[in-house]
């Protein structure tokens, strides 16, 4: 049985200790993810959920900001027309310094592919158990996967969400038996057009950084990508728990696919900003990789998903990777020297996994 707050609504520093590991294993132990907690009908979030109330209080620090709006930005007429060109490469490199985010109308993706595939990670979530169970993993190695929380036994607190994982490392193609069937052409075909959009961007952030346009796809960005399909269940206490606790990516970049229900929120001069859902819109972010080799002229911004009682939410993640050593050299100059020592993705992956989502380090472990 999981502890519910119900059990011991105090605060948790006047409660007695409770088994937090037992509770986790209890939950994992079903692989029906919080999807699963929802259906038996509880009223009360497990405990396994529920923030620290230290962190809760912190968050009091920060204002949430109704008027401030992530850039947007249009890509249509690109490569049509110099000008066009030109402006979109100026709001990029604007966007990449000052938030870290952008949101991309007219990218060139249909919006019908866009629903085929927000649709496509719903049902699957909505699948029954055993079919679900069929892909529950926790092994970093699996390919696809479905499982709730990565950092489920690490984290202070659990998220309020499931998610479905495929990972493409090294230019890997899909392999499609390997997909769940019932979000298979969906999933394919969103991803074969995420990876020419991320191609797309890859050239207008090196024009952005002052070089050549092939600079970055030069240089393997992109080699591995990995998609996550989450799915965030309606909460009955969403002010004590989050659908995904404060974080960076820890890729190089980011294409993010979320429905019309919101709870994004991005750390922007020390508030949270929301995003709001703009149908058809794609939202993309820097993470740390892209941050460490631009030596920190892009920036990796704390974001978050608050609970919703409203819900499912859906939302792809697609991040795209690059095997790095440092700053790219070509930005590197004597009133600009290295900020960071070398990295290899893969150490700066294995480090990301063995601390919470919230609890990550981020790059200033790296940093000289
Ligand atoms: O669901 C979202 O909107 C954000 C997900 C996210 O930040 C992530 O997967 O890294
Ligand atoms: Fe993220």
């Amino acid at each position: 049985m999981i502890s519910s707050m119900k059990e011991d609504s105090l605060p948790e520093a006047t409660t007695q200790k409770y088994d937090r590991i037992k509770d986790l294993k209890a939950f994992d132990e079903t692989k029906a993810g919080v999807k699963g907690l929802i259906d038996s009908g509880i009223r009360n979030i497990p405990r396994i959920f529920i923030r620290p109330s230290d962190e809760i209080a912190a968050d009091q620090k920060y204002s949430n900001n109704t008027q401030l709006h992530i850039p947007v930005i249009d890509l249509s007429g690109i490569g049509e027309d110099d000008d066009k060109h030109k402006k979109i490469v100026g709001q990029v490199k604007r966007a990449s310094k000052d938030w870290g985010f952008f949101q991309l109308v007219n990218h060139g993706i249909s919006e019908n592919v866009l629903e085929g595939m927000l649709d496509g990670i719903k049902r699957f979530h909505e699948e029954d158990a055993d079919v679900k169970l069929g892909f529950h993993s926790r092994d970093l190695m699996k390919k696809v996967k479905y499982s709730s929380n990565v950092d489920l036994y690490r984290s202070t607190a659990a998220n309020w969400r499931d998610s479905l994982t495929v990972s493409l490392p090294n230019f890997d193609p899909i392999e499609p038996l390997d997909l769940p069937q019932i979000c298979r052409d969906s999933t394919i075909e969103y991803i074969n057009e995420a990876t020419k959009l991320a191609q797309t961007l890859l050239e207008l952030l090196s024009e952005a950084l002052g070089l050549k346009p092939e600079h970055l796809a030069s240089i393997e960005c992109g080699k591995g990508r990995t998609f996550i399909g989450h799915y965030y269940p309606p909460c009955p206490e969403p002010e004590l728990t989050m659908g995904a606790g404060a974080h960076t990516d820890p890729a190089f970049l980011t294409i993010l696919l979320q429905d019309q229900i919101g709870g994004l929120q991005i750390l922007h001069q020390n508030q949270y900003v929301n995003v709001q859902p703009l149908a058809g819109s794609l939202i993309v972010n820097i993470g740390d990789m892209l941050q460490m080799i631009t030596n920190d002229e892009f920036i990796s911004m704390d974001h978050r998903v608050v609970a919703n009682t409203v819900g499912p939410r859906i939302s792809v993640a697609g991040f795209f990777s690059v095997k790095v050593y440092g700053p790219i050299k070509e930005l590197i100059s004597e009133e600009n020297p290295t900020k960071y020592r070398d990295i290899l993705l893969s150490d700066y992956m294995l480090k990301f996994l063995k601390v919470g989502l919230d609890e990550n380090l981020g790059l200033d472990y790296y940093k000289l």
